[in-house]
């Protein structure tokens, strides 16, 4: 290897890290800890003094210490992007378009960029990666996403934990992770982006309809009929919308974090979808809960989308009623018996 090549090893890479939620806390924690250097954008003000000040994110995993030599935080969003190799982007998707309002492409000019987001912008019904093309004329081979079964609260507790990293670019997956990978923590590279992207986002809204079940006294034995049924619907949906024949539905990165989110405790969607089934409104679920369920945005575009291809997704269709068309849980439920098998 050249003297050049050997000091370019050397060099921690830089990377900035969108959001102060759960997720971008956990990330900023596994990437400090592997050298990598952080430039932290953190929407609320007090919050990125509270971490200069204590070290701790006041708001999200408030025991993870952050460690100043390797994290910066920021207020303004350009300041965090200036000369970092990578961008991941840890904001709910319903506020990526306002998060990035004041960005052009420019500001991504030679960058990648990685969606840790596991949802869909409303209204547009478009995944991320897909929506950042589109925005900021990002080539998507620039572009990856974090996927597989991953709780934040798990990960600051330091328990084994698998993720897996997408992009058409290998490459990039595999560099990106290279950077994760730790011992608590295994990464691995894939090239289905859009296939991990919307079985992400699905599986969310699945969890929400675990919670509803149980929410409403419905048991272990219903549940696993839901989940198993659920993965017919997303492999029917994927192979009319992003059909690819070496995708492996098995595997973590897609029934792995179907499964995690359907039963964790620490699952935002599965607890909301428990407080709708126990009789609590959308609303008040949403304010109780102080964190994202990206499968309340999700249902709702992927229910359209379901319906342009003319897909029959029993489970969608029902949590879709109940969140958006206000119909009776327990009702709902139960015309879904039929359809289970
Ligand atoms: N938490 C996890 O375990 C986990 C794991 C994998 C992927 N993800 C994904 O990461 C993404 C971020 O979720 P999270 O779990 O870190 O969030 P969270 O639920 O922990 O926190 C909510 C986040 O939303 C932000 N927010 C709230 N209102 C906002 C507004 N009006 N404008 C802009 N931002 C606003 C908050 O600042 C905070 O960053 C989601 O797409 C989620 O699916 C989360
Ligand atoms: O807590 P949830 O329901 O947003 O799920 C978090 C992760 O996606 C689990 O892999």
């Amino acid at each position: 290897m050249s003297e050049l090549a050997e000091l370019k090893k050397k060099i921690p890479t830089q990377v900035a890290v969108l959001g102060g939620g759960s997720w971008a806390t956990a990330l900023v924690k596994i990437l400090s800890e592997n050298n990598v250097k952080i430039k932290w954008w953190i929407r609320r003000k007090s919050d990125v003094e509270f971490i200069r000040k204590y070290n701790h994110n006041p708001s999200y995993l408030t025991d993870v210490a952050i460690n100043p030599r390797k994290v910066k935080t920021y207020s303004k969003m350009v300041d965090a992007l200036a000369g970092v190799e990578y961008i991941i982007l840890a904001v709910p998707a319903a506020f990526i378009p306002s998060t990035l309002k004041d960005l052009n492409k420019k500001h991504f000019e030679g960058k990648k960029v990685v969606s840790a987001i596991k949802g869909m912008i409303p209204d547009e019904n478009l995944l991320v990666t897909d929506w950042m093309e589109r925005a900021f004329n990002l080539p998507l081979g620039q572009t990856c996403v974090i996927a597989g079964p991953c709780h934040a609260e798990e990960v600051a507790l330091e328990k084994q934990s698998y993720l897996t990293i997408a992009s058409p670019d290998l490459s990039l997956a595999q560099s990106f992770s290279n950077l994760l990978n730790s011992r608590f923590l295994q990464a691995h590279a894939i090239q289905d982006l859009y296939g991990v992207e919307y079985c992400a986002v699905i599986k969310n809204i699945v969890a929400m309809a675990c919670g509803i079940t149980r929410g409403l006294g419905f048991g272990d034995n219903f549940q696993a009929v839901l989940v198993s049924n659920a993965m017919q619907e997303i492999k029917i949906f994927l192979d009319v919308v992003y059909p690819e024949k070496n995708r492996d539905l098995n595997s973590s990165g897609y029934l792995g974090d179907l499964l995690v989110t359907a039963y964790s405790q620490f699952s935002r969607n599965r607890t909301f979808g428990n407080m709708i089934g126990r009789g609590y409104s959308v609303k008040s679920a949403q304010i109780e809960m102080n964190m994202i369920a990206e499968g309340y945005y999700a249902v709702r575009s992927i229910y359209s989308i379901s319906r342009q291809h003319n897909i029959k997704l029993p489970i969608i269709e029902a949590v879709y009623n109940i969140v958006y068309e206000k119909a009776n849980p327990m009702l709902e439920m139960n015309k879904l018996k039929g359809f289970l098998k």
